[in-house]
């Protein structure tokens, strides 16, 4: 990796990385044409790129795939976790070549292009990785021109002038802008997208969402809830006036700590009605915060579809999928809240849940897309709950 410099890109680099501490990656645009600064991580799944390009959860962040094949299955209309992708460009090893799938109706270099979405592809993915290791997940640009013609200057100012994620409140800007109800189940090959009818004698969920990943709606409503889903600004009142059985705290981007005015105090408010409260992700970080936890920035966070995660009350293991870069400090939580799960990568916190309230979260991924299912019994743990 060299230093950043003037000099011309090297023969048929069409893209590039460049690094806020002056590291220049040269490899080969695709998708869109143009700049995008953010966050650099990685994510070692195998599978399900399209679900993890379009996971509100990745806002502000440009993913390196561990996996060398990205694209190989094209891009379809059914993965999607949200309408279009969020993370903000994605770096693969090798070019991406022409889709060979039953299910793909588009190439993935065409529809990250239909986004405007940038990709870097011919990078060593392993150095690249090893550095986020080594020193942390780095701010940076990535750039595509057909010509190859960048200002390494300007890009690496553009890095460097970027925030960076931590006090950065990103939920907001990604959460729906009206309320919705949700009605569809999960996918099944030969019939796709299962739905459910309008059924008032189900248990009623208000998710407020931050961010949220649809296979987390899928899998509550089949596990037997109707789901309403509300803003991340909603307020005590507006949520409350949905009569819900119980609330619902999505996954999202940013760090929770900045979420300020809108998310935490609601919450606390909410916690005093004894209702069931389940958090996933963001959500289990802003529970967190609700009583008086701490979070903070990782090193380089946790992003993949094999992460072993223990259930503390019988030692079961856990396979998990998991995207996040901030995390509940463990020491911090109070005496009424106490560890359930933990990671068995680094021990971090993985889930808690609160003694004197019906209130539950967890840091990974239940609802998978992609990932293991392992863990899905916690959706009907908590529609059991509301049952109750
Ligand atoms: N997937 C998520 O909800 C991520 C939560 C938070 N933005 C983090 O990076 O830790």
């Amino acid at each position: 990796m060299a230093h950043a410099q003037q000099s011309p890109a090297p023969n048929g680099a069409t893209g590039v990385l460049v690094l806020a501490d002056g590291t220049i990656v040269w490899g080969r645009g695709f998708g869109a044409e143009g700049e995008a600064v953010g966050e650099i991580c990685f994510n070692t799944a195998m599978t399900g790129y399209q679900e993890v390009m379009t996971d509100p959860s990745y806002a502000s962040q440009i993913v390196t795939f561990t996996f060398p094949h990205i694209g190989n299955v094209g891009a379809n209309y059914e993965d999607l976790e949200a309408d279009n992708p969020w993370a903000l460009g994605c770096i693969v090893r090798q070019d991406v070549s022409a889709p060979s799938n039953f299910r793909a109706i588009q190439g993935f270099d065409a529809w990250m292009k239909a986004n405007g979405r940038i990709g870097l592809s011919g990078v060593d993915t392993r150095a690249l990785t090893r550095r986020i290791r080594e020193k942390g997940a780095p701010n940076g640009v990535i750039a595509h021109n057909a010509k190859g013609e960048f200002d390494l200057d300007a890009l690496l100012e553009k890095a460097r002038a970027w925030p960076g994620l931590e006090g950065m409140d990103l939920a907001k800007e990604v959460s729906c802008a009206q309320m919705f109800r949700w009605s569809g189940g999960r996918w099944t090959l030969g019939r796709g997208y299962g739905e459910h009818e309008e059924d008032a004698s189900r248990p009623h969920v208000v998710a407020i969402d931050y961010g949220s990943k649809r296979n987390i709606f899928r899998n509550l409503a089949d596990a037997g809830a109707r789901v309403t889903v509300l803003p991340a600004t909603a307020t005590y009142d507006e949520v409350m006036a949905h009569r819900p059985d119980g609330i619902f705290l999505s996954n999202g981007p940013g760090d929770p700590a900045a979420t300020g005015e809108y998310a935490v105090p609601v919450i606390r408010q909410l916690l005093e009605t004894r209702k069931p409260l389940f958090g996933i992700c963001l959500g289990h970080q802003l529970l967190g915060l609700a009583v008086g936890a701490k979070t903070a920035k990782m090193h380089q966070g946790h992003r993949g579809a094999n992460h072993p995660v223990k259930r503390l009350e019988d030692g079961r293991v856990e396979i998990t999928s998991m995207n996040h870069g901030f995390a509940v400090e463990a020491e911090s939580l109070p005496d009424n809240a106490r560890p359930t799960h933990i990671s068995l990568f680094d021990g971090s916190l993985a889930g808690l849940e609160l003694t004197d309230r019906p209130a539950f979260s967890v840091q990974y991924h239940p609802e998978a897309s992609p990932g293991p299912q392992d863990s899905t019994y916690l959706f009907e743990k908590f529609v059991d709950q509301l049952q109750k």
